[in-house]
C-alpha cells in the first residue's frame, strides 16, 4: 500500500527504495512534491482553482477562466488563457475584461510632502497651489532633486505620472535662478518632444509655469513651413524652446536658433524620439549642444548643457544616440516599479469581434458613454481608418472630431485643442494621439483596431487614469485577426502572472548607467 505524504522539498523522494534494515518492515513511502499534490486535488480537469472569496482580477464571458485578485499562477505554471482559442472564427463575441484593482491613479497621500519640500522657487509652486497641484508625484519626487543637482537622468515612469512637471520644474527653477540674461542672448532651454500637438501642450504647460518666474516659452512644430518657424523667434530668442526635431533643425540651417549656449536639454517621449523614424534627426540636433558628462561640467566660463530622458517606455536605440553625446556611465536612472506593467488602475476589456461587427460594437459603446457624459479616443492603426470610420459615424449621427498625421498642420493644430475644450466628446485618432497627449477630460479609450505593439497598447490605454483625474478610466478593445490574437494572449498571460508585459522586461535597464540611488 502506498501513502502520500507532504514532501518538504520541490523534488519527490522515494523512501523505500533506501537500503536501511528497516525498510523491509516498513511500507513503502513515496514523498510526493506540493505541486503534484495539489495537481492530483484539482481532480479529473486538472483544472487549478483561480477563483477565491474577494475582488475578480479577471472577468470572463466563460466564468471558468474567472481570476480572483487574490490568486497568483506560480511562476512555471500554465497560465490557462481565455483567448486561447481565439484564433477560431468560432470565438466570435468572446470577452474578457481585467479589472482595475487600484482606485487612484499616481496621486500623492496626504502625508507625502508638498512641492515646497522639493526646494523649487516660491513662485513656482505658488502657481502649481493655484492650479490645483499642491503634491509631488512619484516620479517629480524621485527626478526634480536630481536635476537641481545637476545630474544627466533618464527617466522612465508610467503614462501619466507626471513627467512633463517632473523637468519642466527644475529646469524654470535653475533658469530663474541663473539670473535675467542679456536681451539678445541665446536660448537656454530646448525640450524635444516627437508631435506639434505635444509641443504645443508642454509649451502651454511651461508658459504658465514660467510666466510668474519672468521666463518666456517659445515653441516651434512641424509642418507649418519656415515662415512660421520664423515668426516664432520674431519677438526674440525665448529662454525655453519647445520642439519637434524637424522644426528645430530648419531653425538651426537659418540660424534663427544656437544651440552650444544651451543649459538644459530634455527628449521626452523616448520612444519615439528613439524610434529610427526620429532618431536621425535627434541625433543630428544633439550633436549642436555640448552636454555635460557632469555636475561640475555645469559650472565657470562656458557651461555646458544638462540632459533629461523621459518615457513611459523605452526602446534598445538610445544607448546608441547618447553614446555619441555624453559618457552614459555618468547619467543616473530612474524606473517606476510598475514599468511596462498593465496599468492596475484601468479596467481593460478585450473583445472578439469579427470585423463587419467593429462599427455596431463602437457605437454601442458610444452611446453607452454618452450617456455618462464621458470623452473618448477611438484609436485606428491608419489614417485611411480614421477618415473611413469619421465617415461612418458622421453617417450615424455621432458628433465627433479627426485627428491623423496626413492632415495640414493648421487643421490637426486646432483640432486636439477643441476635443481639449469639450467641443467634441469623440476623438477619432491614429497613434499620433497617444503619445504623451494629456488627456484629462478622456474616461473611455477605445482601440477600434487592435495596436500592432505592446508599447503602443500601454501608451494608447495610458491617456486613461493620469495623475489629478478624478475619473476612473477604461479600456475597451477589439481583437479581430490572428495577429491581434496573438498580442492579446501576451497582455492576458502577464495580467494574470501580474508580470510585465513580455519582452519588455526592465531589470537590466541600461546596464552600464547608474541607478539612480547611486548618488
Ligand atoms: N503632482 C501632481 N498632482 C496632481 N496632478 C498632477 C501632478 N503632476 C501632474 N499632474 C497632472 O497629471 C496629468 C499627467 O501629467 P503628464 O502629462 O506630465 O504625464 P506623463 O507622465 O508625461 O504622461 P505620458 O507618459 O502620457 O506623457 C496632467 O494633467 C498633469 O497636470
Amino acid at each position: 500500500m502506498l501513502s502520500l505524504r507532504r514532501a518538504t522539498t520541490p523534488f519527490a523522494r522515494v523512501a523505500g527504495s533506501a537500503t536501511s534494515t528497516s525498510a523491509a518492515a516498513q511500507p513503502p513511502v513515496i514523498r510526493v512534491p506540493r505541486r503534484a499534490q495539489e495537481r492530483a486535488g484539482r481532480g479529473s480537469s486538472g483544472r487549478v482553482a483561480t477563483t477565491k472569496p474577494g475582488r475578480t482580477l479577471i472577468s470572463c464571458k466563460l466564468p471558468q477562466f474567472n481570476q480572483s485578485a487574490g490568486f497568483t499562477p506560480g511562476r512555471f505554471e500554465e497560465t490557462r488563457l481565455c483567448s486561447r482559442g481565439w484564433k477560431h472564427s468560432r470565438s466570435s463575441g468572446d470577452h474578457f475584461t481585467v479589472n482595475s484593482t487600484r482606485a487612484v491613479a499616481h496621486d500623492a497621500g496626504p502625508r507625502e510632502p508638498t512641492f515646497g519640500a522639493l526646494r523649487v522657487h516660491a513662485d513656482l509652486v505658488e502657481a502649481l497651489r493655484r492650479a490645483g497641484v499642491v503634491r509631488p508625484t512619484w516620479v517629480q519626487r524621485q527626478l526634480v532633486p536630481k536635476l537641481l543637482r545637476g545630474h544627466n537622468v533618464l527617466c522612465a515612469a508610467e503614462t501619466g505620472s507626471g513627467k512633463t512637471l517632473a523637468y519642466l520644474l527644475p529646469v524654470l527653477h535653475r533658469l530663474r535662478e541663473a539670473g535675467r540674461p542679456e536681451p539678445d542672448a541665446e536660448t537656454r532651454a530646448a525640450i524635444l518632444v516627437p508631435s506639434r500637438e505635444l509641443a504645443d501642450q508642454v509649451a502651454s504647460v511651461a508658459r504658465a509655469l514660467g510666466r510668474p518666474v519672468g521666463l518666456t516659452v517659445g515653441l516651434v512644430g512641424g509642418g507649418r513651413g519656415v515662415g512660421a518657424i520664423k515668426a516664432a523667434f520674431a519677438g526674440g530668442r525665448p529662454d525655453v524652446l519647445v520642439a519637434t526635431p524637424g522644426a528645430l533643425l530648419k531653425a538651426l540651417w537659418r540660424n534663427y536658433v544656437r544651440l552650444d549656449a544651451l543649459n538644459f536639454v530634455v527628449v521626452d517621449e523616448a520612444d519615439t524620439m528613439f524610434d529610427p523614424s526620429f532618431s536621425g534627426m535627434l541625433g543630428k540636433v544633439l550633436t549642436q549642444t555640448h552636454i555635460s558628462e557632469n555636475p561640475s561640467d555645469l559650472r565657470g566660463p562656458t557651461p555646458k548643457a544638462q540632459l533629461v530622458v523621459v518615457g513611459a517606455t523605452f526602446p534598445g536605440g538610445v544607448g546608441d544616440v547618447l553614446d555619441k553625446v555624453t559618457d552614459l556611465g555618468s547619467m543616473l536612472t530612474i524606473r517606476s516599479q510598475m514599468l511596462h506593467f498593465l496599468l492596475p488602475h484601468v479596467k481593460q476589456t478585450f473583445l472578439k469581434v469579427k470585423g463587419a461587427d467593429k462599427l455596431l460594437e463602437l457605437s454601442e459603446a458610444l452611446k453607452r458613454a454618452e450617456r455618462e457624459g464621458a470623452a473618448v479616443l477611438v484609436f485606428c492603426n491608419s489614417a485611411s481608418t480614421v477618415n473611413w470610420l469619421g465617415y461612418s459615424l458622421g453617417e450615424l449621427g455621432v458628433r465627433h472630431a479627426r485627428l491623423q498625421g496626413g492632415m495640414p498642420a493648421a487643421m490637426r493644430e486646432g483640432v486636439f485643442r477643441s476635443f481639449q475644450k469639450g467641443l467634441a466628446s469623440v476623438l477619432v485618432c491614429t497613434d499620433i494621439a497617444s503619445r504623451g497627449l494629456d488627456t484629462q477630460r478622456v474616461r473611455l479609450v477605445v482601440n477600434y483596431d487592435f495596436p500592432e505593439t505592446q508599447t503602443d497598447y500601454i501608451h494608447r490605454v495610458g491617456r486613461v487614469g493620469r495623475a489629478g483625474g478624478q475619473m476612473e478610466g477604461e479600456a475597451l478593445s477589439f481583437v479581430t485577426h490572428p495577429w491581434d490574437v496573438e498580442l492579446v494572449q501576451k497582455i492576458e498571460a502577464a495580467a494574470r502572472k501580474r508580470t510585465c508585459l513580455p519582452g519588455m522586461e526592465t531589470g537590466n535597464w541600461r546596464p552600464g548607467l547608474k541607478a539612480a540611488t547611486d548618488n
